[in-house]
């Protein structure tokens, strides 16, 4: 297959962990004879610096020409430290995803057996934890208008949801509790948020097409509270932007680190692939930060284009990693790998045409026979 992906590194780790994925679709790319064309483009704080806007237009139309985009991650202190800056990295990224229609963001979460003692979670709690947090990306309060009084002494920010806008993350998260395990959760704030209760009467209104699949409702304080006491109750959660953007960052610490959890950005044109964490400044440059969460983004990219079979040596090569304690250091104290030696570790599996390590039964996992 050929395929055209717009690379956004970004800033901060962006561009070291985007490297990563790159190492690993271009090995992808060799074992089964695609065509993989990577294009860079600045955006975010780097953007800004080179061109003054964090979402020049040459990025967004190279996004908008290609069949897909990597991003990596966006943001810098001297914007964090700067409350009165208007022109911000963050803006970049809201305008990438409004600007090619990516209206659901999906966040799968899941745990590996290895890591289990390695989250601040009880081992018996998060055991089979395996949910997709289905994330409304392009709506609600983070696009709402804003304003800040001329005296500067108040602000507001507004939320605004349309029907239509709620129904076209609605019919996805349901037929993805299809394919799973036929349950859905809207996390809201009914009791409070007139958005809420529109969620509420759309979503329920759309589960009429829906009769296999069990849905139910958390508000969202509940919500974050229940992710961390039983999380093995969740299957698929649906919630507006900011709450999903809030309970996944919670929920990466059911996996053990942030530095795994990737996501799929989708619309009805474009699609995006970005892990949920940011640009982790303090890392920047140091070899320090987990490439797995954007790696297996980009095995999300993979499975979109149907290439399920090398999404899935992906994944695999991404276990067996840490199986073996190749891992940075947020997983592995001891004798912790840099985030380029664990791409190399990635790239080596995928490469290796007689999957000696994907088929090691040694390795302890269900089998897996690559041919
Ligand atoms: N999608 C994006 O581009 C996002 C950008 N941001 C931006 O990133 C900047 C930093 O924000 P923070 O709140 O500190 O969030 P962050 O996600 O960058 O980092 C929070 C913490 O998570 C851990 N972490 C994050 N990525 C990791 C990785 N790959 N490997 C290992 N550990 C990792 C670190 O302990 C870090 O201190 C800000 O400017 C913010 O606006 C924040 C979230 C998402
Ligand atoms: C600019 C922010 C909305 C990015 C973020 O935190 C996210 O998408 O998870
Ligand atoms: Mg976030």
């Amino acid at each position: 297959m050929k395929l055209h992906i717009a690379v956004l590194p970004g800033d901060g780790i962006g561009p070291e962990i985007t490297q990563q994925s790159i190492k690993v679709l271009k090995a992808v790319a060799d074992r089964f004879d695609h065509d993989f064309y990577f294009e860079n483009a600045v955006v975010g704080a780097a953007a800004i610096d080179s061109v003054g806007d964090p979402l020049p237009e040459a990025t967004l139309d190279l996004c908008k020409k290609s069949d897909a985009v990597l991003f990596g991650a966006i943001g810098h202190p001297k914007f964090d430290n700067n409350p009165d800056a208007k022109v911000r990295p963050e803006q970049g990224l809201l305008r990438l995803r409004k600007g090619l229609g990516l209206f659901a963001n999906i966040r799968p979460v899941n745990t590996y057996e290895k890591l289990l003692d390695q989250s601040p979670l009880k081992r018996e709690r998060i055991a089979g934890a395996d949910l997709v947090i289905y994330r409304e990306l392009t709506g609600g309060i983070y696009f709402g208008e804003k304003s800040t009084a001329e005296d500067g002494k108040s602000a507001t920010d507004t939320c605004t949801y349309s029907v239509e806008e709620i129904e076209r993350v609605a019919h996805l998260a349901f037929k993805a509790a299809q394919q799973r395990r036929k349950k859905l959760t809207l996390v809201d704030k009914a009791n409070v948020l007139e958005t809420s209760r529109l969620w509420r009467k759309t979503v329920k209104e759309v589960a009429q097409a829906y009769k296999d699949v069990e849905l139910d409702f958390l508000f969202v304080d509940n919500a974050a509270m229940q992710m961390i006491l039983n999380p093995t109750q969740f299957d698929v959660i649906l919630t507006e932007n900011m709450f999903g953007d809030i309970i996944s960052d919670e929920a990466s610490v059911i996996g053990g680190s942030i530095g795994l959890l990737a996501s799929a950005s989708v619309g009805e044109v474009s699609a995006m692939f970005e892990p949920i964490h940011g640009s982790y400044p303090q890392a920047t440059g140091k070899g320090i930060a987990n490439p797995v969460a954007s790696i297996l983004s980009a095995a999300m990219l993979l499975d979109h284009f149907s290439l399920n079979k090398e999404a899935d040596i992906v994944r695999r090569a991404v276990e067996i990693s840490i199986q073996m304690n190749v891992c940075t250091q947020d997983l592995n104290k001891d004798n912790h790998y840099s985030t380029s030696k664990v791409g190399d570790f990635l790239e080596g599996v995928i490469s290796d045409p007689d999957n000696s390590k994907i088929n090691n039964e040694n390795l302890n996992f269900g089998q897996m026979t690559i041919i």
